[in-house]
């Protein structure tokens, strides 16, 4: 190591260092030059004009030359123009032998309204700052490239980057400085040229009658140099980057852009004015805007969004999806939850009523809203030829949701999918299931299923049952373990409306009449949230986040006024719940469970059930384990929409003596390998005793397997098909 070297790694120096500084007469230049010279670096000192248009002779560089000098300095004064810029390099050359740091800081204005500008004006703020930077940096750049070393400045503005009134010369001039700094830091990285752009706003001659006195005197140019001075340093790391700097701050400036919108709803249709119309808003939505580094990522991004929105638009056409936004605030929080019961009367309740208490957060089936969407044309779309779904005769028959991810926060937006799985005809009536998928930032973090009843469209031979519904469950045959009662105000419904499903049937007398109802009826979702909220206080602990997933049926409906009984019953980590009207005995919610991830009772007590389900305590006897591979194309979390397969490996004594293949994309199991895809990637073996449990519910390919344990949760069908395998395979 050399011992300049080892000097100037210490304390940062630059001993055998020589820098050119363009304009270093005066302010941010000159401050420039003597700190580098103060450290060590022969400086040429260059400086024009004296003007704050260069107008007149300039001393200045012979002043500061002399200043350096009296401080032990080396320094060397250059009175050509920046547009001769291989003259100043030349000075260098002439005087000490090498140039190691370019600072092209020199600069004029000529200020005038666009309308007024001349040419004069636009040519000769171009020829001092971005003709002025190309020619120094040109004539230096054969000698960095040779000596493979080199730090070049140019210097922008924030009049460039943001626009000033009455500098559209200056303003064009520095934005493409920038533009010349990002083709040098790429043409010069493998030389080790490294090229930066400074947005200094300081104290100078140029802008001495236009800051106000008391912030021209604040912003002096020793508080930028020394960020300029580590910006020229051997030891900088960066290159290609804007460093706004100013009264001692320093921040970088890049470029983002918005996640942007496709112009079109399938790679084959038209992009018109209409269009793109349509799509601005999320063109123009900044909230997950981000940073491209390089062209290069520019092309990738854009080839991957493209490769995306081809792959959903295929899956879409074959689903009939239907996509669409939702966002949400506490006030909708606090109104759902007033709407489905919650009052300030119970002090439990006030954590879903009041946004600054300390644990404020969302009732669970808040979340069952993203998924409504009244709009959605799916269902209408999906029914059979001659039969026909619309407010008029449809029932919410069904609920179901289930979370994947972490339980959502008290504001946010989603990303929605729906599309119909199955229409089943029951005879008299149709009923349509529909699938919502929830993205919050493009992840799936809940998925909800809607059975949608529609009154006297059956009859048209079509399936009676689906595996694709998540069914219902009977209560068990004893008498429940809890019960809780609550009133439904005459007013529920009105007030629940708010909350988004405006169905004139829960508030128009007329069409609720029309309807066969003696009076506007409740949402089925009102009174599935006030069973719930009962299931939670009294085995959930009250806390939203405990809960994985709900499923309910509505039997009948439930007038305003009406009082809810939810009795339920505890049996592993699900509590099954039913809800009766007290005032005539009818059950109006049936099969309904909450699955809790544990058991608080509001006692407080918790119960960590002993693994739920008679088939995990079978599973979890001795000697077994399972090797599960993992087959996916993609990460987990985008696994369902390029319809990844899983393979399970079910082996005895180290053999495979069964394989279960999970297709993501059909949601079917089958026996075998995998039909197609790649080759199995990741092997997790399970040891003894580890927790099995399999769960019932739909999919979720996310926890499907985890940190170590398997765990096969929320796939009824794959625990049908495992379970009575695994059971009967007792050696295993
Ligand atoms: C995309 C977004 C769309 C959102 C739409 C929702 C918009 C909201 O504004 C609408 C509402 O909130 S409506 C209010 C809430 N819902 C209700 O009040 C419906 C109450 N249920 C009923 O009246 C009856 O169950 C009734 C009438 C539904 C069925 O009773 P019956 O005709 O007597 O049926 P039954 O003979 O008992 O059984 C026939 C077959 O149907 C199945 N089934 C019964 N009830 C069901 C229900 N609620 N949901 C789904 N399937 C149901 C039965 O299992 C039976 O099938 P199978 O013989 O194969 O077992």
């Amino acid at each position: 190591m050399s011992l300049e070297f080892k000097k100037r790694m210490d304390q940062l120096r630059f001993d055998g260092r020589v820098a050119v500084v363009t304009g270093a007469g005066g302010g941010l230049g000159k401050a420039y030059a003597l700190l580098l010279a103060s450290r060590g670096a022969k400086v040429v000192i260059n400086d024009l004009g004296g003007g704050r248009d260069g107008s007149g002779k300039s001393t200045f560089a012979d002043a500061v030359v002399q200043e350096i000098k009296s401080k032990g300095g080396i320094a060397v004064a250059d009175y050509n123009s920046v547009v001769d810029g291989e003259k100043i390099i030349k000075t260098a050359i002439d005087n000490f032998g090498r140039i190691d740091i370019l600072i092209n800081n020199a600069g004029i204005l000529r200020d005038k309204s666009f309308g007024k500008m001349t040419e004069q004006d636009w040519d000769l703020v171009h020829a001092v700052h971005l003709k002025g930077a190309f020619k120094t940096t040109q004539a230096a750049w054969e000698i960095f490239r040779k000596q493979k070393y080199g730090r070049v400045i140019m210097t922008s503005s924030n009049a460039g980057l943001f626009g000033n009134f009455g500098q559209a010369n200056y303003s064009a001039a520095k934005m493409g400085l920038v533009g010349l700094a990002n083709t040098l830091a790429i043409e010069g990285a493998k030389y080790n040229i490294k090229v930066n752009t400074i947005v200094p706003t300081a104290a100078s001659r140029l802008t001495e009658d236009i800051l106000p006195p008391e912030m021209f005197q604040a912003m002096k140019p020793d508080l930028i140099a020394p960020v300029v001075a580590y910006m020229v340093h051997e030891s900088f790391p960066d290159s290609g980057i804007i460093i706004d700097s100013t009264l001692g701050y320093a921040a970088k400036t890049h470029l983002v852009r918005s996640n942007g919108n496709p112009l079109r709803t399938k790679p084959t249709d038209p992009v018109t004015i209409e269009t793109v119309k349509e799509a601005w808003p999320q063109v123009v939505n900044m909230k997950n805007a981000y940073h491209l580094d390089k062209i290069a990522e520019v092309t990738v991004d854009l080839v991957e969004k493209l490769q995306d929105f081809e792959e959903q638009s295929r899956l879409d056409s074959e689903k009939e999806a239907y996509w669409s936004n939702y966002t949400y605030n506490s006030k909708d929080l606090v109104l759902y939850a007033l709407g489905v019961g919650a009052s300030v009367v119970n002090s439990t309740d006030l954590k879903f009523l009041y946004e600054s208490h300390e644990n404020f957060g969302a009732l669970p089936t808040f979340f069952i809203l993203p998924g409504m969407v009244m709009e959605s044309p799916v269902v209408s779309k999906s029914m059979p030829p001659g039969k026909h779904a619309d407010f008029t005769n449809i029932l919410h028959g069904e609920q179901y949701i289930e979370f994947l991810g972490d339980f959502p926060g008290t504001d946010g937006e989603f990303t929605v999918r729906n599309y119909v799985v199955d229409i089943l005809d029951k005879g008299s009536s149709a009923v349509a299931i529909v699938n919502s998928e929830i993205f919050q930032n493009k992840n799936l973090v809940f998925r909800t299923q809607q059975h949608v009843f529609v009154l006297g469209q059956g009859g048209f031979g079509g399936p009676r049952n689906s595996s694709k519904a998540v069914n219902v469950l009977p209560a068990p045959k004893r008498s429940p373990d809890a019960i809780v009662e609550q009133r439904t105000s005459e007013d529920q419904a009105a007030l629940y409306r708010l909350s988004g499903d405006l169905n004139p049937l829960h508030i128009d007398p007329n069409v609720a009449t029309a309807a066969g109802h003696s009076k506007p009826i409740l949402h089925g979702l009102a009174s599935l949230g006030f069973s719930t909220r009962h299931v939670l206080a009294k085995y959930g602990g009250n806390d939203s986040s405990n809960v994985k997933a709900i499923k309910a049926r509505f039997a009948k409906p439930v007038l305003p006024g009406q009082t809810l009984v939810t009795e339920m019953w505890v049996e592993g980590s699900r509590v099954h719940f039913q809800t009766k009207i007290k005032e005539t005995g009818n059950v109006v919610i049936s099969g309904a469970y909450v699955d809790m991830k544990k058991i608080i009772k509001d006692d407080g007590a918790t119960s960590t059930p002993n693994q739920e389900s008679k088939l995990s305590s079978t599973m979890k006897s001795d000697g077994l384990f399972i090797k599960i591979s993992e087959q996916v194309k993609a990460n987990p979390a985008q696994a369902k929409s390029v319809g990844a397969v899983y393979l399970y490996n079910i082996t005895e004594n180290g053999k495979t003596v069964k394989q279960w293949t999970l297709d993501l994309k059909s949601g079917l199991v089958y026996e075998g390998q995998p039909k197609s895809g790649s080759k199995a990637d990741t092997t997790m073996t399970v040891s003894d005793g580890d927790l099995i449990e399999i769960a019932s519910g739909t999919l979720n390919p996310q926890t499907a397997y985890l940190k170590g344990k398997l765990k096969i949760s929320g796939n009824l069908m794959l625990a049908q098909k495992l379970g009575p395998l695994l059971k009967s395979g007792s050696k295993i």
